[in-house]
């Protein structure tokens, strides 16, 4: 990777990584929202909810380590999560698409595409992902599911014709009780096979070869 991208991107998430330390109480302002009726995801639109440093530095290993180029990601939230698979899409020469449902976020997320001077490398898409993704062209090398639970099933049966005998569905989350239905579903198909990683809260699934 240029040395010019790789330090914009560094220091583009060491400055969102730090935001994101205010989580926690934005979260509990979140969670009153929803005392009376279940949680939206309008009742995060201050909250990262990203991904560890630990689990992006894995993800620019994972798409640079199976030269993965066609990426797919769901739940862009600020783009935190994306500016790792833009680190290693930059080494494939791969391209990115990624959904989020709220527009304030997804503003967001595009300045810090663009302050980290990866935008072109980015299809980023506002609206619910289960018709931003709808009649996808093109093969999908990486699918990371990062967004709500419940729509990881769907998404995953909307996408499916996109899958080759090579592709990787990173599954964030996956120790949340809506992953865990997805993910007994999808066990059960023996063409499929689960990695568990991060103590749980990562499954990668892949095809039995
Ligand atoms: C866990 S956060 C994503 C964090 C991000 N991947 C990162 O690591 O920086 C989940 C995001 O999914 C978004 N989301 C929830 N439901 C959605 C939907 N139906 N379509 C698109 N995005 C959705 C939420 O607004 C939220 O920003």
């Amino acid at each position: 990777m240029e040395i010019k991208y790789k330090e914009l991107i560094e220091a583009t998430l060491d400055e969102l990584y730090a935001d994101s330390k205010n989580d926690k109480f934005k979260m509990i302002k979140g969670f009153a929202k929803a005392v009376l009726r279940p949680m939206q995801p309008i009742d995060f639109k201050e909250v990262y909810l990203s991904i560890s440093k630990e689990q992006g530095e894995e993800l620019v290993e994972l798409i640079t380590n199976n030269n993965l180029k066609n990426i797919v990601e769901f739940g862009t939230s600020f783009g935190i999560s994306t500016l790792f698979l833009a680190q290693g899409v930059l080494e494939t020469k791969g391209h990115i698409i990624t959904t989020e449902l709220i527009a304030s976020k997804v503003q967001k997320a595009i300045q810090n595409f663009e302050r980290a001077g990866v935008r072109h490398l980015i299809d980023v898409r506002i609206g619910n992902a289960i018709d931003t993704l709808k009649n996808l062209k093109g093969s999908i090398d990486l699918l990371l599911l990062d967004g709500w639970k419940d729509l990881y099933l769907p998404l995953f049966e909307l996408l499916k014709s996109n899958f080759h005998k090579n592709t990787i569905i990173y599954v964030d989350n996956a120790d949340m009780k809506d992953s865990q239905l997805f993910l007994q579903t999808v066990g059960k198909n023996p063409e499929y096979e689960l990695q568990s990683k991060f103590g749980g809260k990562v499954v990668l699934i892949t095809t039995v070869k």
